[in-house]
């Protein structure tokens, strides 16, 4: 995906990832760009278990980047942190320069959410809760209207803009959600699964919208465990396992010499083993 600097407007002039490299602590004086994300030492536990086990982590600004991991690996619960929604046991968090804990209001103006398990107002149509949203966010009513129109639009949802949100499918439902997270325009949007449930119709206008975000200098980071989608969607990646960071990078970097990025995702999580051996009983004869 061809580069382009928020600040510049210039493709091309973005710094390479070793300008990134995490280091440092978060109250350090920053060397080069300040990242969309930064990330030191955050942890989370959960009883016995370390959901999330010091997590140090860097994303580069204007980037399409995708958080991948195995089911637990701890994605949900840092994006959960990362955004506010969850408070970590230890650790800082950055967006933009500004202290998600110490600063939430200035995170949260510059943040888009679409969570997992996206609680939305449901006695409210999709049209009214895109008009409390705005005005949640402090835009003029004409403002929210005019891109509340567009958005629903784009989103192919006019049609259903007074139906209850209740009554939306599981893919309206993610597309609603984009809308209200994107309504304000935020500089980085965080995305938990947008794709999942959503039928390739939708999903392609999903993509669009969020590429032309991402042309715009927005950031757009989102979780997924389709690699396929990870691959063809962005230009950075970073792979959570066992509630740690296991590799970063750009997509092509974290690849390496594997064909895919699921093959160098399996060999990643260990997970390049074929599994099965043990369920001899499973088909065949032993009926
Ligand atoms: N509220 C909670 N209470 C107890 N354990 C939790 C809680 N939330 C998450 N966990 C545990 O923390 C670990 C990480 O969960 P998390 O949902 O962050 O993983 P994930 O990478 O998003 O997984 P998936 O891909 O399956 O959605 C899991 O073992 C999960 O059981």
């Amino acid at each position: 995906m061809a580069e382009e600097s928020q600040e510049t407007g210039r493709r091309d002039a973005l710094p390479s990832y070793g300008d990134f490299r995490d280091g440092g602590a978060i109250g350090a004086r920053p060397e080069g760009p300040v990242p969309a994300v930064r990330v030191r030492g955050l942890w989370k536990q959960f009883g016995e278990q370390a959901a999330v086990a010091g997590v140090d982590l860097d994303l580069p600004a204007g980037r399409f980047i995708g958080l991948v991991g195995p089911n637990g690996a701890g994605k949900t619960t840092t994006l959960s942190m990362v955004t506010g929604l969850l408070r970590p046991d230890d650790g800082q968090v950055q967006i933009n320069g500004h202290d998600v804990w110490a600063d939430p209001v200035a995170v949260k103006s510059r943040i888009g959410v679409l969570p997992e398990g996206l609680r939305l107002f449901e006695r409210l149509s999709g049209r009214e809760l895109l008009a409390y949203t705005g005005r949640l966010r402090g835009l003029p009513g004409a403002e929210v209207d005019k891109r509340a129109a567009q958005l629903l639009d784009v989103l192919d949802l006019t049609g259903s803009q007074h139906k209850l949100v209740v009554d939306y499918s599981t893919g309206m439902r993610k597309k609603i959600g984009l809308a209200a997270a994107l309504l304000h325009n935020p500089e980085v949007l965080f995305l938990d699964e947008p794709f999942e449930g959503v039928d390739p119709v939708s999903a392609q206008v999903i993509r669009g919208v969020l590429e032309r975000f991402t042309a715009g200098g927005g950031t757009v980071v989102f979780s997924s465990h389709v690699m396929e989608l990870v691959e063809s969607l962005c230009d950075w990646v970073a792979v959570m396992a066992a509630g740690r960071i296991v590799a970063r990078g750009p997509l092509a970097e974290v690849r390496g010499d594997a064909s895919t990025l699921q093959d160098a995702f399996l060999s990643l999580v260990g997970a390049d083993r074929v599994g099965g051996q043990d369920l001899d009983w499973l088909g065949g004869d032993s009926r």
